[in-house]
């Protein structure tokens, strides 16, 4: 495979980087009358709308083309045939095996075909018991709260999932556990009645200090306050790819719902780390979400690249962020429903593609994932908004709006709309004339892409995560780096389990840095 930089479309791109940044986007729209078709493209029952984009046919053509070289296709191909091609683990890649609707096949081998099917009707079986009150606590109370342990990936997914389908949640009550400061904790135990509590320990390593933690003060809690032998047995469940450790922290295995090391951390809530979906909002509603994502997985696998909605997003995020050295995106979604995506995509891409070396463990010589962050509109409007459109660096935007209103929700949607679309206009359009004091003038000229759902349903969120998850992978099957693995996120775990003992201790930290030891010495002195 060619290298990026032996690419004819990708030097003449790189060549063009100056001009490709002025170009204008408005002068694109007079130019092309038919700009917004050809540059929109719609699938899953969500919209791309990429017209905001100083790209033109042949940008896109050259991107296109650069995916090509990267043989974009093939790499695709490789994952989803389940080839292990996170190499530096010797892994597998196969969360779109977990969202195949049951009895479809080829999309994985027929073993691993089989034990999700086998896993996701077991989750069905005991989330319908629970929710309908046959499968109860130890002391026979249902089941009406549903603590989630769990950070990171075991975390993130499911928070996002069910803070979008809340009005569709009609099971236990799901609270949220990740940190370790105990805030989270103490709220979710202050409003869960013990007898009447499921505590899910989620952790695909199930060594994961935070979740550890947590799931024995969990467990410490249960114990002293269900007077029932079997609480633990009744009232907790592990969801794991660690079987054995399962039993070191006292619980039986057998109970236990498996995911697979196939299965990366934050590409998990699809698999049993999104049990606590299931359980609020049912597993009809559940298997919505995967068929939505899996309906993004065929698109994804079937649609020409020139009309592939993950690969056209990857490449305009390339463009943006590689080549015009737009380093910071932003993501916008307009309904509160989606408040945690940014946070979801902090994850998924920073940890996916924030890497800088490529598969054979040469430094890469483009820059990678930048950072990307953002919050809903329109309170962003009201608070980061002035720098996206007066500021000194230009900052990508993804818009995410949703048409149809989630039916009972009040609200103004009209209004909600109408600020969506007018401020991707007014980064595009920008304002100002020779006679309007600088200070008011706009620049124009920034770029965005409005990702457009036709409902906020189970089915487009799937599609909508798939479609981010798919994304990242372009970006890092053109980057030439290993999207899956987080190598990165160790050296600070190592050295918090170093630096305890030296926090805790009354003598003074020696062999560390002298920041380090300052630090510890003031907060003891501060602590008292
Ligand atoms: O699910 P767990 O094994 O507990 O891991 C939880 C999280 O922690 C790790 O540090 C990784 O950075 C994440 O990718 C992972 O999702």
């Amino acid at each position: 495979m060619q290298t990026l930089e032996a690419i004819d479309a990708w030097q003449a791109l790189w060549a063009s980087r100056d001009r490709l940044a002025e170009q204008s986007i408005n002068g694109l729209f007079a130019a092309d009358a038919g700009r917004f078709e050809h540059f929109s493209l719609t699938a899953a029952g969500i919209l791309l709308d990429y017209s905001k984009q100083p790209i033109d046919r042949q940008t896109r053509e050259r991107l296109l083309e650069v995916a090509r070289a990267r043989d974009v296709a093939g790499q695709r191909d490789a994952m989803l045939a389940g080839e292990p091609i996170n190499e530096s683990e010797g892994r597998a890649v196969l969360h779109t095996a977990l969202r195949v609707p049951d009895g479809g096949t080829g999309w994985a081998a027929p073993a691993i075909t089989r034990e999700v099917a086998t896993t996701r009707s077991r989750m069905a079986e005991l989330a319908a018991a629970i929710r309908d009150g046959r499968r109860t606590g130890a002391t026979g109370q249902p089941i009406e709260h549903v603590i989630n342990i769990g950070i990171g990936g075991s975390d993130l997914g499911p928070r996002l999932v069910l803070e979008a389908l809340a009005p569709l949640a009609d099971g236990p009550t799901v609270h949220f556990v990740a940190n370790v400061d105990g805030v989270e904790w103490q709220q979710a135990m202050g409003q869960c009645d013990p007898e009447r509590t499921l505590v899910l320990v989620v952790s695909k390593s199930f060594g994961t200090v935070e979740t550890m933690a947590n799931a024995h003060e969990a467990m410490a809690w249960l114990r002293r306050s269900v007077p029932s032998d079997t609480v633990l047995e009744r009232q907790v469940l592990a969801i794991t790819a660690n079987l054995d450790r399962v039993r070191e922290l006292g619980l039986d295995p057998e109970l236990a719902l498996p995911m697979w090391d196939w299965v990366g951390g934050r590409y998990s809530l699809w698999s049993a780390v999104g049990f606590a979906i299931m359980l609020a909002i049912g597993p009809t509603a559940f298997d919505e979400v995967l068929a939505g994502a899996h309906a993004m997985d065929r698109h994804f696998a079937e649609a020409p690249l020139e009309s592939n909605m993950p690969v056209l997003l990857g490449l305009v995020s390339i463009f943006n962020g590689t080549l015009l050295d737009r380093r910071s995106q932003a993501v916008v979604p307009y309904t509160e429903r989606l408040g945690r995506l940014s946070a979801y995509l902090q994850q998924l891409v920073m940890e996916s593609n924030g890497k800088s070396v490529d598969r054979a463990g040469h430094p890469v010589s483009i820059p990678t994932a930048g950072a990307i962050w953002g919050q809903t509109g329109t309170p962003g409007q009201h608070a980061f908004f002035q720098a996206l459109h007066q500021g000194t660096d230009v900052v990508p935007v993804d818009f995410v709006g949703v048409a149809r209103p989630v039916a009972g929700e009040r609200g103004d949607p009209l209004a909600l709309t109408a600020n969506l679309f007018a401020q991707s206009q007014a980064l595009m359009q920008g304002r100002g004339d020779a006679d309007m004091p600088a200070a008011r003038r706009c620049p124009g000229n920034r770029p965005s892409n409005t990702i457009l759902l036709k409902a906020l349903t189970p089915a487009t969120l799937g599609a909508l995560i798939a479609l981010y998850e798919h994304r990242t992978f372009v970006e890092a099957a053109v980057w030439g780096i290993n999207a899956f693995d987080q190598f990165g996120v160790e050296l600070g775990k190592v050295l918090a389990d170093e630096l305890k003992p030296l926090i805790a201790g009354g003598q003074a930290a020696e062999g560390v840095d002298g920041s380090t030891a300052g630090l510890i010495a003031r907060y003891r002195d501060w602590r008292g």
